[in-house]
């Protein structure tokens, strides 16, 4: 039973600590790499995700901004901000925690930001070139679950992936990267009228809907592999997964538990990325 969890806490530490080396490298040779996040409101989830990303940077020893907004901030002055990061050259990566108020364009504060230090890689040009196959910043958490599918030995070619839920920032990008891994890959989404038909044809099986518990037993092949990207809160306010776990455990090969799967691999691709972006800065200066 052990052996099918993919325990994202020790595979994000594993990677964590070669990022750690090559911050002090970069430190050595006078570049402090530095991530500025952007906090509009005082949602609490939000507010937890951003202290948890700030404590992970203060630990490997990337530089971390926080600018916090009220919740009535216009868009102007968001895009304000955001202009005086992309400008800061002590700033590799620009982080605008989402979902933001419903008075501000989503779209237009994505736009803003400058492509080299999109590390969340939702700006349109890192999307057109992660469906290219270009060199880009990929989104954290489908790159994040990319990697825990790599050090847990699961391989991906040839294999059907069916993701649960079409998101800009999880589902669409999620399936271009399992395809450009060569899997088979079948979106389904709020409108798919048979999702257990599809579900169960699962190999791989990615669900990220955000509702709590959603996947059963009933959707899932034995033997499946399951990455659950769900984070909520149960009837009894416990962390939860868009996934039952205890249903389907028993029924499959391997599953991320929630917490401590997918979500450790966010942060740690964002550091990752934001690693890379002052990497660059060290080439470009000399
Ligand atoms: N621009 C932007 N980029 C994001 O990457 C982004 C965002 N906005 N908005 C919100 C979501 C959510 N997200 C999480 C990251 C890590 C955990 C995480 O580390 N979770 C831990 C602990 C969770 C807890 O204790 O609350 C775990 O699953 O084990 C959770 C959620 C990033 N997001």
């Amino acid at each position: 039973m052990s052996g099918k969890l993919i325990n994202g806490k020790e595979i994000g530490e594993i990677i964590r600590q070669s990022i750690q080396k090559e911050v002090n490298d970069l430190q050595e040779q006078g570049v402090t790499p530095g991530l500025a996040v952007i906090l509009v409101g005082d949602n609490p989830a939000s507010k937890t995700y951003v202290s948890n990303k700030q404590k992970s940077c203060e630990q490997i020893g990337i530089y971390s901004e926080l600018i916090e907004l009220s919740a009535d901030t216009t868009e102007e002055t968001l895009l304000n901000e955001i202009n005086k990061l992309n400008a800061d050259p002590a700033i590799d990566g620009i982080l605008v925690q989402l979902p933001l108020p419903k008075h501000i364009t989503e779209q237009n504060v994505i736009a803003a930001i400058s492509p080299e230090k999109d590390v969340d890689g939702f700006h349109p040009e890192s999307v057109g070139k992660m469906i290219l196959g270009q060199p880009t910043y990929l989104p954290c958490t489908p790159y994040g679950v990319m990697k825990l599918l790599e050090y847990a030995n699961i391989d991906v070619a040839g294999k059907h992936a069916v993701i649960v839920g079409r998101s800009h920032i999880v589902g669409v990008p999620m399936g271009q990267l399992l395809l450009q891994k060569d899997a088979t890959v079948t979106y389904c989404h709020s409108k798919t009228p048979d999702l257990v038909a599809m579900t169960t044809q699962a190999d791989i099986l990615v669900v990220a809907t955000g509702r709590a518990k959603m996947i059963g037993a009933e959707h899932v092949k034995e033997g499946a592999v399951v990455i659950d990207v769900g984070i909520n809160r149960d009837e009894n306010n416990k962390l939860c997964g868009d996934v039952d776990f205890d249903a389907v455990v028993d029924k499959v090969s391997a599953i991320t538990p929630v917490p401590k799967g997918v979500g450790p691999m966010t942060i740690t691709m964002l550091l990752f990325n934001t690693l890379q972006s002052a990497k660059k800065k060290l080439t470009q200066d000399k």
